[in-house]
């Protein structure tokens, strides 16, 4: 089987290692391990919403609409707000995040727009 980046990983790398007890460790090392599977979960999910809204950017490409939809965004923004305070997670913090997320997506949209109208600009790779 082909190694991949993530059989190389190191679950129990840290800079801690040999300064702070074996307790704390294995407690620290436990609560890392949740960690880590949520980060690999976001991971996922991010690259789910790059391949749906890859698909907005060519159909917005095909009928030359404008890659962004601020309409659609105020309304994003508001709903992630009230689900945030609903989980105890900071809006402001939510706001940001789905902020930076879209902006990207945006940046995809204009590469997919220019690359469909035959120009040359490929700035997110696509
Ligand atoms: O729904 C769209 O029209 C999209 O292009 C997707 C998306 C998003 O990432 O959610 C990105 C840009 C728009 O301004 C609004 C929303």
């Amino acid at each position: 089987m082909t190694e991949t980046s993530a059989d190389e990983f190191d679950p129990a790398a840290s800079s801690l290692a040999g300064k702070i007890s074996d307790d704390v460790m294995q407690e620290l090392l436990a609560v890392r391990s949740s960690i880590d599977n949520i980060d690999a979960t976001l991971v996922y999910l991010l690259a789910e919403r790059f391949k749906a809204t890859q698909r907005v950017g060519y159909l917005k490409a095909e009928h030359d609409l404008p890659p962004a939809d601020p309409g659609r965004e105020v309304a994003q923004i508001a709903r992630l707000r009230r689900l945030a305070e609903d989980a105890h997670l900071d809006p402001a913090f939510a706001e940001k995040f789905l902020n930076f997320i879209i902006s990207e997506v945006i940046r995809h949209h204009q590469a997919i727009s220019d690359n469909h109208n035959g120009g040359n600009s490929n700035a997110a790779g696509l």
